[in-house]
């Protein structure tokens, strides 16, 4: 059985200046390339022969399957060990009677019609993609997105075809393709192929070794998961209020960073819940800034409430998984407008998040479900008849932690579902407490980052800490605090609530935790 997992594919005008093919072949192979595909386009069938020679006597040497690009002739001539195919190349029913027996034969694809037409033909793998955009190839297809490529793999029903994902792979991008492509039922690719991050690298040995350390660390990851099967301890009620109390004095202690992109409507409330907290908080959009604020300690939030900084949205995510600093995501009324729902794709095509908030409107969207409408940034009606293996379901699928505000709040990680029944009618009558609940979510998160505890949060990939803790911490605050607001005989409205409320997150106790916090977990 093939070896799926680093999959190069080469060309000769890739390669960097004063390189020869053989020798960046070689390099890469050395590198740790375990399937090498030759793609030439634009070759002499003399020149392209005399390149898969040179490729089948290296691929040999280093016991690598050689792959010819569409042209079975040169295949045959070479005795490659496959071919692949195109969508508008020789279909692969012809190209299996040409070739001998045991031949691997790989098909392109981009839709869910592809998958399951290369599934029904019997070829043996499929290069999914473009899942980046990619300057390498001229993309004539829509380009499928990290997510998109968990919706082809669940195409793949129990076929045991195997699968590559291709399009703009590189080293800055392969940790958040292997964690997102994965499939509902958790099938994940064989690997990936990757073209100008090795072959156009003047340094071909270490671009392929890289890349090869990212799969390990993946994979150690993967196996590390597999192995946890109990729910650790500190995800009992009491282990989550020690947490959170711990969390709380870290922040107070460290005052970390919380970098906030977000809406126009709230922008100063939330900056002011940071502080009380105990944070620091910045409200900076400019794409330009966002590498340097990524390089300082604590949290993101990303609020989309007024989309307008698109661009900053991206880098900033980009540059905290990087730093794997915690990305909190409020996808506010997302369910809203076409422009919100393909911007979150976006968004979420891009960088991993740590962690996912919304109401039960936002988050139905989110995941394309129709059972909860809403109407602008609020969700209509009663919310989920299972809120539980929503939230579940919704965090597998994302990769991430997932909460759902309303009266009674839901937090999962995909394994565990936390519910949490503390609050007020009140938060309901101010705009934008969904929006500091975002906030207090960012802050937690940034405290938990400092513990770089829970090595066995799903997120712990991209975020040092524990995501599911600072999720929770971050609920819990708000809505003791909501609590002790709307029990003041100061606070007659929701003008007089608001300040209440940030007075009184400011004031939040351990002990007020210890007692009040009503936490269950299921
Ligand atoms: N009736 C209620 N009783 C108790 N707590 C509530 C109630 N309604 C909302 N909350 C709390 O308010 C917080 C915000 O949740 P909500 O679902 O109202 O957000 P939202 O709809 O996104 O708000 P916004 O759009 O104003 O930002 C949650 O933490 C939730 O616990
Ligand atoms: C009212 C409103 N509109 C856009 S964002 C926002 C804040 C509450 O979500």
């Amino acid at each position: 059985m093939a070896d799926y997992s680093l999959y190069l594919v080469t060309g000769r005008h890739l390669l960097s200046h004063g390189k020869v093919y053989a020798q960046a072949l070689e390099e890469a192979l050395q590198g740790g390339v375990t399937v090498v595909q030759v793609r030439e386009k634009d070759l002499d069938t003399l020149e392209f022969l005399e390149i898969a020679r040179q490729s089948k006597a290296l691929c040999e040497k280093y016991k690598v399957p050689l792959i010819i690009n569409d042209r079975i002739d040169i295949a045959l001539a070479v005795q490659a060990d496959g071919v692949h195919l195109g969508q508008t190349d020789m279909p692969v029913h012809v190209a299996r009677s040409l070739l001998p027996p045991g031949a691997l034969i790989g098909v392109s694809c981009n839709n869910v019609e592809h998958v399951k037409q290369a599934v029904h033909d019997g070829a043996d793998y499929i290069g999914i993609g473009a899942v980046w955009s990619t300057t390498t190839k001229r993309l004539t297809s829509p380009v499928v997105g990290v997510r998109g490529v968990g919706t082809l793999l669940d195409a793949l029903d129990a076929s045991n075809i195997r699968t590559v994902a291709i399009g703009g792979i590189s080293s800055s991008n392969l940790l958040r393709t292997l964690h997102g492509a994965i499939s509902s039922s958790g099938r994940r690719l064989d690997g990936v192929a990757v073209v100008s991050d090795i072959f156009a690298s003047p340094d071909p040995f270490s671009a392929a070794k890289r890349l090869r350390d990212i799969i390990s660390l993946h994979n150690n990851h993967v196996l590390q998961q597999r192995s946890l099967t109990e729910v650790p301890s500190r995800y009992t009620p009491d282990g989550i209020k020690s947490g959170i109390i711990n969390i709380m004095r870290l922040i107070r202690e460290s005052s970390p960073l919380v970098h906030q992109i977000t809406n126009v409507v709230v922008t100063n409330q939330s900056a002011n819940a940071t502080l009380a907290l105990g944070a620091s908080p910045i409200m900076a959009t400019a794409p330009e800034e966002m590498y340097d604020l990524s390089r300082i300690p604590g949290a993101l939030l990303i609020n989309f409430g007024t989309v307008k900084d698109k661009e900053g949205m991206i880098l900033a995510g980009q540059f905290a998984n990087d730093a794997k600093k915690p990305v909190v995501f409020d996808p506010v009324g997302v369910g809203a407008t076409q422009f919100r729902k393909t911007t979150a794709a976006e968004l979420l095509g891009t960088w991993q998040a740590s962690v996912i908030k919304g109401n039960a409107g936002e988050l139905a969207a989110l995941a394309e479900s129709n059972e909860v409408q809403s109407k602008g940034v609020d969700s209509v009606g009663s919310g989920f008849a299972d809120s539980a293996s929503f939230v579940k379901a919704l965090a597998r699928k994302e990769r991430c932690i997932v909460v759902l505000t309303g009266p009674t709040d839901w937090i999962s990680d995909g394994d565990i579902v936390v519910r949490l029944d503390n609050g007020d009618k009140m938060l309901a009558s101010i705009t934008g407490s969904g929006c500091m609940v975002g906030t207090c979510i960012a802050t937690f998160c940034a405290g938990a980052n400092l513990t770089d505890t829970g090595d066995d949060g799903v997120s712990n990939m991209f975020a040092k800490g524990d995501m599911l803790l600072g999720a929770i911490g971050g609920v819990v605050a708000l809505t003791l605090a909501a609590e002790a607001a709307a029990g003041r005989k100061d606070v007659f409205g929701s003008g007089t609530f608001l300040p209440a409320l940030i007075d009184e997150l400011s004031r939040l106790t351990s002990d007020t935790v210890r007692d009040k916090a009503n936490i269950q977990v299921l």
